[in-house]
């Protein structure tokens, strides 16, 4: 009987932190409202005073958040422990409360004290890693959950005691089918660019980077007498004022706190500046927008620099190393692609190609909750 379909399936996602760590989930939450003939209702897990409290009910879902600190504070402190071991207590009783068939985790600390809920309530899980190096949040991950989707086969590696299956990034909707031509007038408009002028958007990952935001507004007042370029900056909610403020007397910047829709960014942008994140790297690469990535220097094994020297090698991205990153040499990196033609048209015009990972995950969590006719149903159709 294990393989009738049934109508419906209870989904607890854990995500959370950061922009990175919470898309992932969306995008599989909405691969899974399509299936078809399944009722699937889906309750996120984040923590308390993160983005995720913005980005989950504005998406029309339910949040449930949690006390939880950093993997640093877990390893350094009881306290901090306690509190990690209270919250997936908490989270096995809502998983047996609201009949939770299977649990699927994104990484980021946030979405671990429902995986550990699952494991204690004994609800299969399965997590994803979206880094070419897996993080701390995820490493921990794995050792309460059998199954690991990955993004990079090389994270595998990491593994060695879980079922890994490489399934790619999952990406929005609105992305995975972007179709830049159509929407390039719309977006640039909505941007403030005239028709003639570049836009160059500058955006250092979900929550911001105050060193790309200051470097970008110091070259806007360096371009301030030029009138063919229109530069956006998303400054991130807590430097947003003073950023905006620093500017003011000027006409060719746009600064803004958070960019809402990254598919006019990526539709209306000549060339893209940024952090190399895992999620804007499999954007980039998915949509081929011309960019210029610098790697967060800090970031766990290095890997953002990993992640930016994939695009580099296929020739859609150009990385310029933090410790570089000052005004002269930003205008190099932007004024060289803004001056090739023909190098945007060829990363642009590369065909964005079929992104079907948060199906395959999604396919995965069906199967695991049961709904194997279910799964096959979509990957036949
Ligand atoms: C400082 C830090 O720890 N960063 C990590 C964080 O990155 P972070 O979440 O900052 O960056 P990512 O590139 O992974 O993801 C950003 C996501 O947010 C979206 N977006 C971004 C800005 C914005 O204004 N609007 C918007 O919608 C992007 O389109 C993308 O989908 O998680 C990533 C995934 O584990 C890691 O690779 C990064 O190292």
């Amino acid at each position: 009987m294990t393989n009738e379909p049934r109508s419906s399936l209870r989904v607890a996602i854990g995500a959370g932190g950061t922009g990175g760590h919470i898309y992932p989930g969306l995008a599989v939450a909405e691969a899974l409202r399509e299936t078809p003939d399944v009722n699937v209702q889906i309750d996120f897990f984040g923590a308390r005073g993160r983005l995720e409290e913005t980005l989950v009910p504005a998406a029309g879902y339910r949040l449930h958040t949690a006390e939880v600190d950093g993997l640093t504070g877990v390893r350094g402190s009881a306290r901090a422990a306690s509190r990690l071991a209270r919250a997936g207590a908490h989270c096995a009783r809502q998983i047996r409360e609201l009949g939770v068939d299977v649990v699927f985790g994104t990484g980021g600390y946030p979405s671990l004290p429902i995986v550990l809920g699952a494991r204690l309530a004994g609800v299969p899980t399965l997590i994803h890693e979206s880094n070419a190096v897996p993080g701390r949040a995820n490493r921990l991950s794995a050792s309460l959950s059998a199954r690991v989707a990955v993004a990079f086969p090389e994270a595998a590696r990491g593994f060695t005691r879980n079922e890994v299956r490489v399934v790619g990034t999952p990406l929005m909707a609105d992305i995975a089918g972007l179709d830049r031509r159509a929407l390039r007038d719309e977006a640039r408009a909505g941007f403030g660019a005239a028709p003639g002028q570049a836009l160059v958007v500058v955006c250092g990952g979900s929550l911001g980077s105050r060193r790309l935001t200051d470097t970008a507004l110091s070259l806007a007042r360096r371009w301030r007498y030029r009138n063919d370029v229109r530069l956006v900056v998303k400054a991130g909610s807590e430097h947003f004022a003073a950023a905006s403020a620093a500017v003011e007397d000027l006409g060719n910047v746009l600064v803004l706190p958070y960019l809402d829709r990254m598919d006019h960014v990526y539709a209306g942008s000549d060339v893209f500046v940024g952090r190399s994140g895992a999620m804007t790297v499999a954007e980039i690469s998915h949509v081929g927008v011309p960019s210029v990535l610098v790697p967060y220097p800090h970031a766990i094994g290095d890997h953002q620099r990993h992640n930016a020297q994939a695009l580099v090698t296929r020739g859609v991205a150009r990385m310029l190393e933090d410790g570089e990153l000052t005004t002269a040499n930003l205008e190099r990196s932007v004024q060289d692609l803004i001056g090739s033609p023909a190098e945007r048209a060829t990363t642009t015009d590369l065909p964005a190609g079929p992104n079907d990972s948060a199906r395959t995950v999604a396919n995965w969590l069906l199967q695991l909750g049961g709904l194997q006719a279910a799964a096959r149903e979509v990957v036949n159709a």
